[in-house]
């Protein structure tokens, strides 16, 4: 399968180079990442550890590929969306956190795959990244069903020894981890602490706010998400992930922007249009807004 990477950073790049030594992958990154890739080749290091050498391009546009897999940051969405509109793709697959699919397929005329991605990533240098968690792809059609793009696409992952389920129920499951999102990675980048850490704390129940809040959202967009059903995801992911540093975490701690609007931001827009208010994401999206707009980006 051609595979164009669109957003090559950590995630991307990782992926990308667990497919490459199966299927034809270009990398579209920023220099000086693309360039040493280019030039040098791929290192993945960590719970997965090889030399891979994809094509890594910092050019955008006029590509053609079978599957555009999205892995820019949320908020870089958009312009990725433009982009691929001037290459030519069959199919376009997103893995980033947040409920981005919706933007990709209004703005492309490729069939747009909905997924998740729970391996863990970290671009340690260009050319070099760190798989630091061995996760799973979660892949199906956006509005749920079976699919056979989906199955193929799914396929040629697990062909390249990724971890990858094909999954009818999409829309659940994105939800679900976007209620997990909502209350786990702003909780613990407002709070500075790693994931673990909200167990049995106060904090741990505004996280849970913040995810049935979420859940409410999903059954009002009639995605059938029950709240328990969310604060034990929330629970099951403090458990399994006590290590971790949110990925929000990680930004705030490097001053960068974050992907508030695509999780806690997209719930209170998405609740609004049902006429329905979230205090608690509202809460936490507008303290981040606030640390995005002070002294937090560098
Ligand atoms: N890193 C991880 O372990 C995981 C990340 N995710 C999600 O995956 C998405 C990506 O996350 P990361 O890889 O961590 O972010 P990242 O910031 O490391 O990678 C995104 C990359 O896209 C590049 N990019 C943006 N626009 C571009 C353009 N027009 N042309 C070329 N390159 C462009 C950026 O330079 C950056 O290197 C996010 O939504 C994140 O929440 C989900 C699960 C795990
Ligand atoms: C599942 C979780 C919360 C793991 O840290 C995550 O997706 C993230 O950090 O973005």
């Amino acid at each position: 399968m051609r595979i164009l990477v669109f957003g090559a950073g950590s995630l991307g790049t990782l992926v990308g180079g667990l497919l490459a030594p199966v299927h034809d992958v270009t990398l579209v990154a920023r220099d000086p990442h693309a360039a040493r890739v280019s030039t040098a080749g791929l290192d993945i290091v960590g719970a997965e550890s090889t030399h891979v050498s994809p094509a890594a391009t910092t050019t955008e546009t006029g590509h053609s590929a079978d599957l555009a897999l999205v892995t820019v940051k949320s908020f870089d969405t958009a312009a990725a969306a433009d982009a691929l509109a001037d290459c030519d793709v069959g199919a376009v697959l997103s893995i980033q956190n947040g409920l981005t699919e919706e933007m990709l397929a209004s703005r492309l005329d490729a069939p747009v795959l909905a997924g998740t991605a729970t391996y863990g990533a970290r671009l340690v240098e260009p050319g070099r990244v760190e798989c630091t968690g061995v996760g799973r792809v979660v892949l199906g059609a956006l509005d749920g069903g079976p699919d056979p793009l989906a199955e193929r696409v799914g396929k040629a992952f697990r062909v390249a020894g990724l971890n990858t389920l094909v999954a009818a129920d999409m829309p659940r499951r994105r939800w679900e981890k976007l209620a997990v999102n909502a209350g786990i990675n702003a909780v613990t980048a407002l709070s500075r602490v790693e994931n673990g850490a909200l167990a049995g704390d106060d904090a741990h129940d505004l996280a849970h706010r913040a995810a049935r809040e979420t859940a409410r959202v999903a059954r009002l967009e009639r995605v059938s998400l029950p709240n328990r059903v969310a604060r034990e995801a929330v629970d099951r992911v403090v458990e399994k992930t006590a290590a971790n540093r949110s990925s929000m975490l990680q930004d705030v701690e490097a001053g960068k922007r974050t992907e508030v609007d695509a999780i806690n931001g997209a719930v209170v827009d998405i609740a609004a249009e049902h006429g329905f208010e979230v205090p608690t994401n509202r809460t936490l999206a507008a303290l981040l807004r606030a640390w995005e707009r002070g002294e937090g980006i560098r």
